[in-house]
């Protein structure tokens, strides 16, 4: 006798069966096929009703992840992005700003909303240095009428999602790791912002249509262990002397293949040394005031041969109007649907000062703004990715748009210092990291 298998166990009603039955009443058939069909008919419909309401779970899921997870998204957060970038001037641009919640981010979008341009601020907000301080440069763009998107650049679905609400005219890119010492502690810091949030970036602006002109930070650090002064932009950049300095030079050449196979237009800016009010906490002038403030010692690092260290100090005014006159003559992109349409404008600015000034005298001129005497401690400068000076040359930027920085580092400072006081109080109240 063959055994039931697992099969005929399951599913009783097998055709065999069925079979034996028909042979003996006709009657029992029809009510029994009748029975089943209705049964059928019912576990159809309720099939049916699993699967809508199982559909309708999975999209209200999805929708409220997205609700719960990300801040941005929605016809109200649309309405705010397309406010937000509202030109407000014959022939003005409207502008995405990356690390609008930071030091030259915060600067730019300020001005570009002051003279009529539309912006949209991009930041993650992360914690670097203190996130207080970006959410207080978030409410001052914010009470201009600047709206500060918190995302991070490698957000692809976040870029899209802008350039679907607003057809930016150009970029301004300024979110970045930025710290010349702090690469040896968090190197992958680096690689995240400066390498892979970079080529997201260019990614979405590569596909946009049409396709912004960018405009972004490189560094002064890529001129590296070059001795020649003043640095210029024809000089070898090609011994960094930190992974911060490594990944923007690295952004250098990533941003000219983009202008090369998609006909992106592209403006990188060598920084020197900014510094103003609103700065960043972990460069030296700024951590220098907070300790001297404080009555704690400041380290001043010294060079070869017991020799100063100098930067080419550059104001963040002078910074600011380097980078509207970069935007303002970047020229167009020349690509559509990701392909490149003719060759479009790649260039490298230096802007800086000019004039560098050795450190101890930095430390000397905050002294006599803040009227108090720093406890300097004075060490040989580590192995960590410092070159001993910076020098900008900047023809290059002068013949393009005019670039005249016209703040010394005194004049500088005491603004600076005025804005730390009104900021942090005497006491340093608020909490300083
Ligand atoms: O020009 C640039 O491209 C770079 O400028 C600064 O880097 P850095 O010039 O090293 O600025 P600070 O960290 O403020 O240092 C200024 C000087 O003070 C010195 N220093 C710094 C810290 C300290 O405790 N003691 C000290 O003597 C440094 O060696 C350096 O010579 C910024 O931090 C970078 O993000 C930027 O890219």
């Amino acid at each position: 006798m063959k055994m039931p298998s697992l099969e005929d166990e399951l599913f009783p009603s097998t055709p065999g069966k069925f079979k034996i039955e028909r042979g003996h009443n006709m009657n029992r058939q029809f009510h029994r096929c009748f029975a089943s069909t209705s049964t059928m008919f019912l576990w159809a419909l309720f099939l049916i009703a699993l699967t809508a309401s199982y559909l309708s779970f999975q999209s209200f899921v999805d929708s409220g992840s997205r609700y719960f997870t990300a801040s941005w998204g929605g016809i109200q957060w649309e309405k705010q992005v397309r406010n937000s970038a509202q030109i407000h001037r014959s022939g003005g641009m409207s502008v995405l700003v990356t690390g609008a919640a930071g030091f030259v981010g915060s600067h730019v979008s300020l001005a570009l909303k002051k003279r009529g341009d539309g912006v949209v601020g991009l930041d993650n907000f992360n914690n670097y240095y203190d996130p207080s301080l970006k959410k207080a440069r978030k409410s001052l763009l914010s009470s201009h009428g600047i709206l500060v998107v918190e995302g991070d650049l490698n957000d692809a679905k976040l870029l899209a999602k802008l350039f679907d609400v607003v057809a930016f005219t150009h970029v301004m890119h300024l979110a970045a790791q930025a710290g010349v010492r702090y690469a040896m502690e968090n190197p992958s810091s680096y690689v995240h912002s400066n390498i892979a949030g970079l080529v997201t970036l260019l990614e979405v602006c590569k596909s946009a249509n049409p396709q912004p002109s960018i405009v972004w930070a490189s560094s002064s650090s890529v001129y590296g262990l070059n001795e020649k002064v003043p640095f210029s932009e024809l000089d070898q950049t090609d011994r960094p002397a930190s992974l911060y300095a490594a990944t923007k030079k690295a952004g250098e050449e990533i941003t000219h293949t983009y202008n090369h196979i998609y006909g992106l237009s592209i403006t990188g800016l060598r920084f020197f040394t900014v510094y103003g009010p609103w700065g960043r906490p972990d460069m030296a002038y700024f951590s220098f005031t907070r300790n001297i403030l404080q009555g704690k010692p400041i380290t001043i690092y010294r060079g070869k041969n017991r020799s100063d260290l100098a930067r080419d100090f550059t104001y963040i005014d002078d910074i600011v109007k380097g980078c509207l006159g970069s935007l303002d003559t970047s020229g167009k992109s020349t690509g559509t649907g990701g392909k490149k349409r003719g060759p479009a404008p790649y260039r490298i600015f230096n802007l800086g000062n000019t004039s560098p000034v050795n450190v101890p005298e930095l430390v000397n001129i905050l002294e006599r703004h803040l009227k108090v005497k720093a406890k300097r401690n004075i060490v040989q400068m580590p192995g960590n990715g410092d070159v001993p000076f910076t020098h900008a040359n900047i023809s290059a930027a002068q013949r393009a748009f005019g670039y005249k920085p016209t703040t010394d580092l005194q004049t500088g400072l005491k603004k600076f210092v005025r804005w730390y006081l009104s900021y942090y109080g005497y006491n340093n109240r608020k909490n300083v990291q």
